[in-house]
């Protein structure tokens, strides 16, 4: 068998649990094509973690479920990416609501230059008109569930680059979630965190893991088993194999998949 020629092996949660399927899709960097086919079937609520050696298309694949790529001239995707039965690729789609529903979290901590505050009311202001103090319970409401709220409630006028790294990434998490968001993506959110704030990052999307879909990239394969319902294992653009962790991990049906889970390549 070639490197590139593989079958996919794809066993899906219960059709009427998907919150977000992407079917046969293709993506490209003007020229370059960077996902081949790729069909992923997400269940709703709970954490899917996308792994997969450096360069296979993860965070691409994840930049297309909420077209944030379509920031970036030439870029584009074909195929179907369905979020509670639409089509999210198609024409009529209104991009500010899609991101609304699936949220974003980025590899690197981006705060916001202002307050503690006025990063997790940023983005609710932008799509809803709320009295200060119904903000105010927004805010603390999104803090609490994001772990941040018993380190900040009493300095959130704050700037939030006055954060550490793993509490400046809770509060991205927490203006992620602020706007109540049906999808979290997160891309290698722990990556530049220590030990200690990546366990905490880790309980916190465990809390949230109960009425939120979380969909993350990650490069630690002991996180993706701790963390995750379903992986997701990509090579060269394509989904090798996708299942419930567990199965994935303890008894992978393609052998590449064994071969990466067992680190003889990557
Ligand atoms: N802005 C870009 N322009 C052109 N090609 C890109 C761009 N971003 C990514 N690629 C290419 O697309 C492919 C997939 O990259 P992607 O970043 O999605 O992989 P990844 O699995 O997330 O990698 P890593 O684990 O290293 O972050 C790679 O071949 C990469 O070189």
């Amino acid at each position: 068998m070639s490197d590139t020629d593989f079958q996919s092996v794809i066993t899906p949660p219960p059709a009427d649990q998907l919150v977000l399927e992407t079917r046969n899709l293709n993506f490209y960097y003007g020229t370059h094509q960077s996902l081949f086919g790729v069909s992923m079937p997400v269940k709703r609520n709970g954490i899917t973690a996308l792994i997969g050696p450096s360069g296979c298309g993860k965070s691409t694949l994840l930049r297309t479920m909420n077209r944030i790529y379509d920031l970036y001239p030439g870029q584009r995707a074909e195929g179907e990416i369905l979020v509670d039965g639409e089509n999210i690729l198609g024409p009529k789609v209104d991009l500010t609501s899609l991101r609304a529903r699936v949220g974003m979290v980025f590899q690197k901590p981006t705060p916001f230059p202002m307050s503690i505050y006025d990063n997790v009311a940023f983005g609710v202001k932008l799509y809803h008109k709320k009295s200060k103090s119904q903000m105010d319970e927004v805010v603390e409401k999104a803090l609490r569930r994001a772990a941040l709220w018993d380190e900040v409630k009493d300095k959130l006028t704050k700037s939030g680059l006055s954060l550490s790294g793993g509490q400046q990434q809770r509060l991205c998490v927490a203006r992620g979630i602020a706007v109540e968001p049906e999808i979290l993506l997160l891309d290698e959110p722990a990556s530049a965190l220590d030990p200690i704030s990546t366990a905490k990052l880790e309980d916190t999307l465990e809390e949230l893991k109960r009425d939120l879909t979380i969909i993350i990239v990650t490069h630690n394969l002991q996180q993706a088993a701790r963390l995750s319902d379903y992986t997701g294992f990509m090579y060269l653009g394509k989904m090798v194999e996708y299942g419930p962790t567990e199965e994935l991990f303890v008894k992978p049906k393609v052998e590449r998949t064994s071969d990466y889970i067992g680190g003889r390549f990557g």
